[in-house]
């Protein structure tokens, strides 16, 4: 008998899920959503068997259900399943990058049909929207999960092999434990990020060739600032205390640094950012870690944008996707070093050889 797994939320995630809910023989696969034209994209594109507009009816149809909405939504999802009348069990789990508030409210669920288990894919983009959706998005990344209760063993095994075709690597975390920790390296930093650009602008005021001196540095350190806003919004406000909590922690280090500089000690400071630069290198991330998984080579170009678009090309003949690209230290006529980000390792081995041999200058970052 076939399964049905409902994706609520066809978004990035959650259409990215249904691609992978697809490498599944035997499952039928709905959706919800409320934005009419994602349903409709959906359909035309064979990403879901059949989609609903409205979530009861869709969920009495399921034997799985995948909350992919915004957090808040999500949270307002669960409130809502407690009200549906079920005619047979349902294993449901989440993506919300906040755990607390999702998993408070299924733990206040009554119905003995539902069993909850909360999920964090550890890996996204700063894209929105079912276009945007990719199968091979949450490869490697860390899935954490959330069981509601104890004794969920066998449901854990059920989810685990149903998410088996996104390839990511489990991690079974508390709720608390993985918004503080959340919070440090994801959500706080996005904040900042933000509050660069913003200084930045600021500062254009005064400056107006600013933007074109941002250089490396500040593109890498501000990319996520290019993320969704009303998603990260609601982020921030789920994980309230902690990214409070955050805030003041960062004011009273840079108030630390401040003194620093005010006070011309130069030795304190050498060691600071020694420290830094120390745990940054031997960060689990930079070789391959949980949140940035990527695949990285640097290719010397010249003429472009001719060299950028043969690059480009090359790979494609040989069906490599690229995940990202960037142009790094580009003077007008001069030589330029392009950045390629692959999803995988094989893709980045096998687009290094073929653009040597092509006599391409390329190094692969480690
Ligand atoms: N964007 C990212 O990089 C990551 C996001 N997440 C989590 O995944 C969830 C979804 O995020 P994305 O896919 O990035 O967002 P998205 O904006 O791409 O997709 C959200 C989808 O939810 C739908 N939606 C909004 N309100 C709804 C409602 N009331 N009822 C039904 N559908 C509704 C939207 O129409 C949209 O299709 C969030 O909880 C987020 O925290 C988790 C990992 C990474
Ligand atoms: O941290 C980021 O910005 C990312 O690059 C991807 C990401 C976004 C949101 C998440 O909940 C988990 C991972």
């Amino acid at each position: 008998m076939k399964e049905t797994v409902l994706i609520a939320g066809l978004g990035l995630i959650g259409g990215s899920l249904a691609l992978n809910m697809k490498e599944h023989d035997n499952m039928r696969i709905i959706g919800y959503d409320a934005n009419k034209s994602t349903l409709e994209y959906c359909k035309m594109n064979g990403i879901t068997d059949e989609t609903y507009d409205n979530f009861a009816e869709a969920v009495k149809q399921a034997d799985i259900c995948i909350l992919a909405a915004p957090v808040s939504v999500t949270v307002g999802l669960i409130k809502e399943l407690d009200t549906i009348a079920l005619n047979k069990d349902i294993l449901v789990t989440d993506v919300s990058s906040v755990k607390g508030p999702v998993m408070d409210a299924a733990k206040n669920l009554t119905n003995e049909r539902i069993s909850f288990i909360g999920g964090h894919p550890m890996a996204g983009s700063h894209k929105k929207g079912i276009q945007a959706a990719k199968q091979h998005l949450f490869e490697n990344a860390i899935y954490v999960l959330s069981p509601s209760n104890e004794n969920m063993e066998e449901h854990i095994a059920k989810l685990k092999a149903l998410l088996t075709p996104t390839k990511c690597k489990f991690l079974i975390l508390e709720p608390e434990e993985h918004d503080e920790m959340t919070g440090v390296i994801s959500h706080f930093p996005h904040l900042i990020a933000s509050s660069l650009v913003q200084q930045a602008k600021n500062w254009q005021q005064k400056h107006p060739y600013i933007p074109k001196l941002a250089a490396g540095g500040f593109r890498d350190i501000t990319r996520i600032a290019s993320s969704n806003p009303s998603l990260w919004k609601d982020i921030f406000f789920q994980n309230k205390q902690k990214m409070s909590r955050l805030l003041t922690d960062w004011i009273e280090e840079m108030n630390h640094l401040k003194q620093l500089i005010d006070e011309g000690s130069e030795d304190e400071m050498q060691e600071y950012l020694q420290l830094a630069k120390n745990y940054r290198d031997g960060l689990d991330s930079a070789k391959r870690g949980a949140l940035y998984t990527t695949y990285d080579i640097y290719v010397d170009i010249f003429d472009q944008p001719g060299a950028l678009l043969r690059v480009i090309e090359l790979l494609a003949e040989h069906e490599i996707s690229i995940s990202n690209i960037e142009i790094l230290e580009i003077r007008e006529g001069i030589t330029g070093v392009l950045r390629l980000s692959f999803q995988n390792d094989n893709d980045r081995q096998l687009s290094h050889a073929i653009l040597r041999k092509n006599k391409y200058d390329t190094v692969i970052q480690e």
